[in-house]
């Protein structure tokens, strides 16, 4: 099993190679970055885990060597916050990734998911590698913020480990949909209005309130190392064969198989792309889950997340269409 993190000396790169140096079911780990990640491989190396790590840079295809043979691809690479620099990152990534190593499972953390995905797609569609079931937009750390917030309202941290809130739509802002009456543990219904408003919105803008602590230091990194790894970790168990593994993720609905086309005329939209319960197997996607129930207001979150999607989208789709590849 061997795993690769692209953008491995970063901020949420390191703590990353950290927890998946930590699975025992992770036997290689490649990292890569443009700076440092030999000196993070070395440092991981001595953990006393089953995992061979490698450590690359750019030059003697230092890329290359890191996607071959690569089983799950996570990619933290990127800049926080700037809108822009991104896109160009993940279109090369994905174009390596391509060429080297079209059957891996690839995992996008980078920013805006709601574009980078698309990004990624649209690069495998040109190269002719294109597998709807394998690719991947991280979307764990709203998931992981919903158990912890809705513990706290709850008034026991200590269930957080056990409070399941699917989270669907994107990741970003208005584009995160948390289905809290779906909530394993159902809200007091004696809670107000305002309460729960205050809750959805802090799921939505969970990032905001990292970015404003770290006060021109960056944005979430260990929360999303923990969210991207535990993630990670239930791909990994998926392609071991373990079946039942469900969690949210942001997907191509192009494959009809899945459950792609069902969503879609559930949500009553022609996106292409939505944030929604995966059952992964060992291809990757096998089933799209539906929303089911859920209720009037959360029906008209869903709906006002969908004209920001289909714009994020279509931002990624065009920046592939005006790039030489
Ligand atoms: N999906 C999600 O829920 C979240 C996504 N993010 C996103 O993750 C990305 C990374 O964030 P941080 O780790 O905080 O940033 P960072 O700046 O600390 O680390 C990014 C790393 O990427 C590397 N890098 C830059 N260009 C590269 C290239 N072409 N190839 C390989 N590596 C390259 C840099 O050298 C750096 O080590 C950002 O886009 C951020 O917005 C952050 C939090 C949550
Ligand atoms: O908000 C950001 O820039 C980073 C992010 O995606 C998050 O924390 O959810």
């Amino acid at each position: 099993m061997k795993a690769v993190v692209l953008g491995a000396a970063g901020g949420i790169g390191q703590p990353l190679s950290l927890l998946l140096k930590a699975n025992p079911a992770v036997t290689e780990l490649a990292l890569y970055d443009i700076v440092n990640a030999p000196g993070v491989a070395v440092d991981l190396s001595h953990i006393a885990t089953p995992a061979k790590v490698e450590g690359y840079l750019p030059p003697d295809d230092g890329l290359e060597k890191a996607l071959t043979g690569a089983n799950v691809i996570v990619i933290p690479a990127g800049i926080p916050r700037k809108p822009g620099i991104n896109a160009g990152i993940v279109r090369d990534l994905a174009k390596a990734i391509a060429t080297t190593a079209p059957k891996a499972f690839v995992l996008v953390i980078s920013n805006p998911v709601n574009s980078t995905v698309p990004i990624v797609v649209e690069v495998f569609k040109k190269k002719g590698v294109f597998d709807p079931k394998r690719i991947f937009g991280v979307t764990t750390l709203d998931v992981v913020r919903a158990s912890t917030f809705v513990s706290e309202i709850l008034g026991d941290r200590s269930l957080s480990l056990s409070v399941s809130v699917p989270v669907v739509g994107g990741h970003s802002g208005v584009t995160i949909v948390p289905l809290l009456s779906q909530s394993s543990h159902p809200l007091p219904s004696s809670l107000d209005a305002s309460t729960i408003d205050g809750l959805i919105n802090r799921i939505q803008f969970g990032g905001d309130e990292v970015v404003k602590a770290k006060d021109g230091a960056g944005s979430a990194t260990l929360s999303m190392a923990y969210a991207g790894a535990e993630f990670a970790g239930k791909v990994i168990r998926a392609i071991k064969g373990e079946k039942g593994i469900i969690a949210p993720t942001f997907v191509n609905l192009a494959s009809d198989k899945t459950g792609g086309d069902a969503l879609k005329k559930e949500l009553g939209t022609e996106l292409e792309y939505f944030s929604a319960p995966v059952e992964l197997g060992i291809n990757g996607v096998a089933k799209i889950n539906g929303l089911g129930k859920i209720n009037s207001a959360e029906k008209a979150l869903v709906q006002a997340a969908l004209p920001e999607l289909a714009i994020n989208i279509e931002k990624g789709v065009a920046f592939v269409e005006a790039s030489k590849l």
